[in-house]
Order: C-alpha cells, then structure tokens, then sequence
C-alpha cells in the first residue's frame, strides 16, 4: 500500500550508490588490482595470491552482482512510499566507473545527490578513500551535481538488526555454548589510529556494534557466550604492523580453549564479496575443518529489508536535515549517530604522494566546504 503521504526528497533529485567494484572475467582480474592497489605499497607476492582467490571463483567478484541486487532492493522500497528519486550506481576500482556515472549524472541534469557508501565504518579505506575518488571525479568534469555522503551507519537499528537475526541463524546451527566471533576486514594499526574525528574510530565502531549485537542476543536468549573482535584479509609489506588477531590463528585459540563451536559474524562487510567468500567461508571454514571446531557464518546484510529500509531512511532524514528540519537520528550503542559531513581533515591517509599536499589539514580548515563531498 502507498504512503498517505509521500516522503519529500527535496533538495536532493538522484541517489549515488557508491561502491568498491569488482571483476566479471578472469581478463579483469589484473587490471582490477592494478586499480585497487595503485600507489598503495602492496607487495606483488600478495598480489598474485589475492588474483588467485579470484580466479578460483572463475575471475568474477561476487560485488557488482550484490549492487544490482540492492540496486533493485532500493528501486522496490523507494517505490513503495512514493520517493522519487533515482538510483545511479558507480565504482572506484571497476566498471562502471564512478567517473562515468558522475558524467552521466551531470547529463540527466542531476544537481544535488545523496551518496551511499557500501562500506560502513570510518576509516581511510572505508569512507575518505570514497570521498577523495567522487572529488577527483567531481574534479574532472563540468557542472557535476553536488553530493553529500550518507552518516556512517554501522550503529544504526538497520544495520545492527540485520546481524541480530543472522547471527542468531548461526548460532542456531551450533552446539549449545558456541562462542560469538565478529570479524571485519584489518587495516594497518596506523590507519586505525587516525580513523574518525578523534582517532581509533575503526575499532571503536566495530567494538561497539558488537556489544549491541552481544547485548540484544543475551536479552533474547538468557545465554552469555564468549565474544571476539577479530580480523581477516590482511595485506601489505609484513614490517607493517596490521590489526590482529587473524580470524584463522583465533579459531586456532578457540579450539584450545574447548569451545563447542563459533558462529563467524563479518560485522565489517555490507555483503557477501570477496573476503566473505573466500577468506572467511573458504580459508577460515578450511582452518576451522582442520581443528573439527564446528563453524557457521552469519549472513551480512545483502538485500535484507531491515538493510535496505535503513538506507531508504537515510537519505529521507539526511534530506530533512538538509531542509533545515531536525529529523530523528537513530542509532544504537554509546558512540551516536556519526556526523553528516565528514571533516576534511577526517581520516587522513597514510600515504597519498601526489595529493596529498591539495588537502589542507589544519584544524581551521576542519569543517568541510558545502559544496564539496
Ligand atoms: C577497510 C576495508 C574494506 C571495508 C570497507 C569497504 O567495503 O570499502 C575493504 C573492502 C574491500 N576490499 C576489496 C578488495 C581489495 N582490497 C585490497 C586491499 C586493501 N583493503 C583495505 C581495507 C579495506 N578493504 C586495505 C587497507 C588494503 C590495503 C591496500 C590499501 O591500503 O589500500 C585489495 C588488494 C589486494 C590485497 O592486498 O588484498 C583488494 C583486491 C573489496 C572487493 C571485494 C570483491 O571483489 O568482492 C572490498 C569490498
Ligand atoms: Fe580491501
């Protein structure tokens, strides 16, 4: 049933969805990497071995497919409260290619969009490695439309609810007393320290969001588990010190300990992309094989409706906050709802040769302009 009243979209009059890109064939995996890892110090020997994983599931990631998919999800939820906006969709590392979605954006006569990021948590890979990507696109072209990134929502009611459910499924396909194992992508320990407005913002999220997940279980059930923060797909040079424990040495610690089983909740995905399929379901469900420790993955949110209705929510509360309105923000834990708009100087990046100097990091040049992403 329609909505009596249809939500304003004013000012905005298209979404961006925004996401990381992928290959489709076994000739895009080289030249993809090439695009992820342009600059960024990775050596060429974790180079070939993260090409293998791709070529294992026939050259193509499983990302531009779950963007479609959420695509649609979107259209369909949009559609049912009579939001009438358009969903454009482009990438960083792989077609289609955000600059080509930027430009065509700017034909359609796009003047303003609210941007979805696929990613959820502050830190430079996750949020200013986007916004510096649609800069550089907005840069290369004319009359581009103006885009305000969406509030990080790894702590909104949508995002955590989604892995409350999940988790619990896994859990269900466990022996009574498994251990809770959240994982999310690592990055180095310097990237961490300089996430988010105040630093540590990676960890902090991720922490948090596991406590509420924790948290809303044990209110549930009555059952209290054993619970980690663990991380997967590390790369870079060895000397470089990256968050740990690896979710394979901590299935290894869990086994020692006697614990029943582990359900394996990759808090730090949006979807089942590559290091889902392949680091977690593949190496850690082979690892965890080996010691006979009974695993289950958690479904990440995908097209789950709690998912996608969030978004759908995002982008009508960040248009009437861009009214001037003050809009119920929800959220979950002790951190808040994130702030809008990112400071410029949020999240710097550890190394960005070419740029970096463009990017005025004094604290008076905090706030970032209006006009920019
Ligand atoms: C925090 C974070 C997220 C989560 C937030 C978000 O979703 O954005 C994420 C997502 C993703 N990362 C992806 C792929 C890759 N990431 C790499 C390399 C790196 N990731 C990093 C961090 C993150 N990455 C970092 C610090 C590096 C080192 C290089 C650097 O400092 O920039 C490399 C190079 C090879 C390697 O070393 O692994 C690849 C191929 C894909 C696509 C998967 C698919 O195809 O399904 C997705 C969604
Ligand atoms: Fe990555």
């Amino acid at each position: 049933m329609p909505h009596a009243v249809s939500p304003d979209p004013t000012p905005y009059d298209a979404v961006l969805l925004l996401s990381f890109g992928g290959p489709e064939k076994p000739e895009d995996v080289l030249p993809f990497l090439q695009n992820v890892t342009r600059g960024r110090g990775i050596p060429d020997e974790r180079l070939k071995e993260v090409g293998e994983h791709y070529y294992k599931f026939g050259g193509r990631s499983p990302i531009n497919d779950q963007n479609r998919a959420l695509l649609a999800a979107l259209t369909e939820s949009f559609a049912e409260i009579g939001l009438e906006l358009p969903i454009y969709w482009g990438n960083r590392n792989w077609a289609p290619f955000l600059t080509d979605t930027v430009r065509e954006m700017t034909e359609d006569g796009v003047r303003r969009a609210v941007v979805i990021v696929t990613s959820a948590y502050p830190s430079y890979s996750g949020c200013r490695q986007y916004r510096e990507n649609l800069e550089d696109a907005v840069a290369a072209i004319e009359n581009v439309p103006v885009f305000d990134k969406l509030r990080h929502y790894a702590n909104h009611p949508g995002f955590v609810g989604s892995f409350v459910e999940s988790t619990a499924e896994a859990l269900s396909r466990l022996p009574e007393g498994s251990a809770i194992t959240y994982v999310t992508h690592s990055i180095p320990t310097a990237m961490n320290a300089s996430s988010g407005p105040d630093g540590n913002g990676y960890v902090d999220w991720h922490v948090d969001v596991a406590a509420e997940i924790t948290a809303e279980l044990e209110r549930r059930t009555g059952v209290t588990r054993r619970t980690d923060l663990v991380y997967c797909s590390r790369s870079g040079p060895p000397h470089v010190p990256w968050l740990e424990p690896d979710v394979n040495d901590h299935l290894e610690e869990l086994s020692e300990a006697g614990v029943p089983g582990v359900a394996v909740v990759p808090i730090g995905f949006v979807s089942d992309h590559m290091e889902v399929i392949y680091d977690l379901d593949t190496e850690a469900a082979e690892t965890a094989g080996k010691l006979g420790l009974p695993m289950a993955r958690a479904a990440t949110p995908g097209t789950d409706p709690r998912f996608v209705t969030m978004l759908r929510d995002l982008v009508v509360e960040r248009a009437a906050a861009e009214r001037g309105e003050q809009p119920d923000r929800p959220c979950v834990g002790k951190l808040g709802p994130a702030w809008d708009d990112c400071r410029h100087d949020c999240c710097p990046a550890l190394r960005r040769p070419t740029a970096a100097a463009a990017i005025p990091t004094a604290p008076e040049a905090a706030p970032a302009p209006k006009e920019s992403v």
